[in-house]
């Protein structure tokens, strides 16, 4: 029996192949179970009407004591020259002419899922194996055996085969101190190899098993006996669950899937399930979970969907697959037209790639928007799981994707003190309001007592209450909605005076320019002492002026490493209708040194009502009780 090289390059690339391609070496068995599928497919489609289904079928033996593993198909087998040419030569793909001559018959490419395109992954098994021995049979012919160690070359001769299909029987290299290859010769391993990559794979894949079982007859005893029996189990699952009509499916299917596959005790808070026919066509099975996740906000924490081609396991976590402001997603995306590289590990072409991942946005959002329309109260639960990501999308990337996210956000208002959406603000905005109203602060309760808040609503102004640190960022990215401006109600001048108020308070100022000028030269701090007829009840407020808010510079303050302090400019407004302004004014024809004492303990009430840190508490607090005494 002569001996042959192997064609092409082929030393140059079956070395590539071995010690290049692939990262994993556990994709072999991967690589083997797609070929033996796509041979049963081949018979399948050659021998249509005639074919007794219960024959079709892919098994899996191991010899742990010769350290062997048999993959064995019913598929269409190789005869001499199918050997020669598909297995001697690398880089050339049977499976491919296949397709090429179906479609040439007029055979709907679609239906001949047949997963082999390149013509090198038989050869992932030389990572494995010190030899492999094929022997095959085609219908009709004598069976013939391929022999090889990957590096000489290969031998073909008669070999012995009753029925049609293929038996591949790998010799594993022995263990070294990188390498476990024993490892692929325990029951366990294969399980969980045949699960995580060809759990789908449309014939059943069966091994025999060794299990413990309850001995006959003894099931009702005290102590019932147990034997040790050789069981023939089927390792894959066949047909994916996101590949049956959704009509067919139980909500409990779905959750239980998604608990088996997303490593979550809770079901998922909602499924989305759909297919895609187009340019791309790919099934798609997305779950948003009802709790966040372990680890989400983690740095490490890996977002993206599983991807699968044709029912096979390619990857986890393809972050392509969603916008960021998505990572909450779950789920995974199988699709037949996807170009992957050879070791199937990336994906070539980036436009298919964005095609899915575009489409998969546009589901997720509007099933969103449905929650948000029809079931307020679960979109809200949703919103406090996940609304966070909403609003950086809006932010990030420079306001790329605010578009189509802004109607989905939801802040807490004055109104009623719930969540609202922009929309329904605007909708009932005054007649000549021409801003929407936002106060920041760390929680609700505090800034609705907020003196401006207070008078905003007071004047039937409806306020939103921003609480989370990316919120003012929002507003900035923004810009507008629905025409209408953002106005943060804590910084600047309102605008919200009649113009008899306007110039009653003009009037007001004028009269007292040289006792708010006294204050402001007592006051290091701020940039401005003024009237305001922001205030209702309160004496004093603080707000900043044009340039960073209050909020922004404790955000910014507040990140780590931050090598610039920010400080926004701090601006004390006065009530001119308050008691307080009559005894500032009398004072200050009286005793102008008890004005700076007075002029600094205001200040410092509007830093605590503000939120900030007062900066020397001690004088403060005698201050106020020498006040208080006299
Ligand atoms: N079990 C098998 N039964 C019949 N033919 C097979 C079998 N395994 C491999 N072949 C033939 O050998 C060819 C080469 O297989 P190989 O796995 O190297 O490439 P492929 O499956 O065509 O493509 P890919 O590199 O994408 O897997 C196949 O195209 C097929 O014609």
């Amino acid at each position: 029996m002569a001996q042959k090289q192997f064609k092409t390059e082929s030393k140059r690339i079956l070395d590539l192949m071995i010690n290049s391609i692939y990262t994993h070496k556990e994709i072999f068995l991967r690589e083997l179970i797609s070929n033996a599928s796509d041979a049963i497919d081949k018979y399948y489609f050659t021998n249509q009407g005639h074919v007794n289904s219960d024959e079709l079928e892919i098994r899996i033996d191991l010899d742990e004591e010769n350290r062997k593993i048999t993959i064995s198909d019913t598929g269409i087998g190789m005869d001499e020259t199918d050997l020669d040419e598909n297995l001697g030569t690398i880089a050339q793909s049977g499976s491919l002419a296949f397709k090429e001559e179906m479609a040439k018959e007029d055979k709907k490419e679609e239906d001949i899922d047949i997963i082999g395109q390149f013509g090198v992954g038989f050869y992932s098994a030389f990572m494995v194996s010190k030899e492999i021995t094929v022997i095959s049979k085609k219908e009709g012919c004598p069976a013939y055996k391929w022999t090889s160690d990957g590096v000489s070359g290969y031998e073909i001769s008669e070999g012995e085969r009753e029925n049609h299909g293929t038996t591949i029987i790998l010799t594993l290299k022995e263990d070294s101190d990188e390498e476990d290859y024993s490892q692929y010769l325990k029951t366990y391993k294969i399980k969980d190899l045949v699960k995580k990559y060809s759990d789908y794979i449309r014939y059943p894949i069966h091994m025999n098993v060794e299990t413990t079982k309850v001995k006959e007859g003894s099931e009702d005893k005290d102590n019932p006996e147990y034997e040790t029996v050789i069981e023939e189990q089927t390792l894959n699952s066949m047909v994916p669950l996101w590949k049956r009509a959704k009509s067919q499916i139980t909500q409990e299917e779905y959750n239980q899937f998604y608990k088996d596959h997303f490593y979550d005790y809770s079901d998922p808070f909602r499924t989305i399930h759909f297919n895609v026919e187009g340019n791309v066509s790919f099934n798609a099975l997305l779950y948003i979970p009802s709790r966040v996740p372990q680890g989400f906000y983690n740095a490490d924490y890996k977002r993206g969907l599983q991807l699968y081609c044709r029912g096979v396991f390619i990857m986890d976590h393809a972050e392509d697959l969603l916008p960021d402001y998505l990572r909450f997603v779950k789920g995974l995306v199988d699709s037949q037209d996807l170009s992957l590289n050879i070791s199937r590990e990336l994906l070539q072409h980036d436009h298919q790639l964005k095609i899915i991942a575009s489409r998969i946005e546009k589901k997720v959002l509007s099933e969103l928007t449905n929650l948000l329309t029809k079931e307020r109260e679960e979109y809200e639960k949703f919103w406090n799981n996940f609304g966070i990501n909403l609003k950086f999308g809006c932010y990030n990337n420079y306001g790329r994707d605010k578009d189509k996210l802004q109607d989905l956000l939801l802040f807490n208002s004055s109104k009623e003190n719930k969540l609202v959406t922009l929309n329904e603000y605007v909708q009932r905005m005054k007649e000549d309001q021409k801003d929407i109203y936002y106060v920041s602060g760390s929680d609700v309760n505090l800034i609705d007592k907020l003196p401006v808040v207070q008078t905003l609503k007071s004047k039937g102004f409806e306020v939103l209450y921003l609480t989370d640190n990316v919120d003012e960022f929002v507003m900035q990215s923004l810009m507008t909605y629905r025409e209408k401006g953002f106005k943060n109600a804590a910084q600047g001048d309102l605008d919200i005076d009649s113009q008899e108020e306007k110039d009653e308070l003009n009037k007001t100022k004028e009269e007292n320019k040289e006792l708010l000028d006294f204050m402001k030269d007592s006051l290091e701090e701020v940039s401005e002492v003024r009237l305001s007829s922001k205030l209702i009840d309160d004496p004093v407020c603080l707000t900043a002026g044009e340039g960073i808010s209050f909020e922004m510079e404790r955000v910014f303050n507040n990140m780590p490493d931050n090598p610039m302090p920010m400080k926004a400019n701090r601006i004390l407004e006065i009530n001119p209708k308050h008691p307080i302004f009559e005894r500032l004014k009398d004072l200050y024809t009286d005793d102008k040194d008890k004005v700076k004492e007075v002029a600094e303990v205001l200040y410092d009430q509007a830093c605590l009502i503000e939120g900030f840190p007062i900066k020397d508490p001690i004088a403060y607090s005698r201050k106020i009780c020498e006040l208080l005494v006299k």
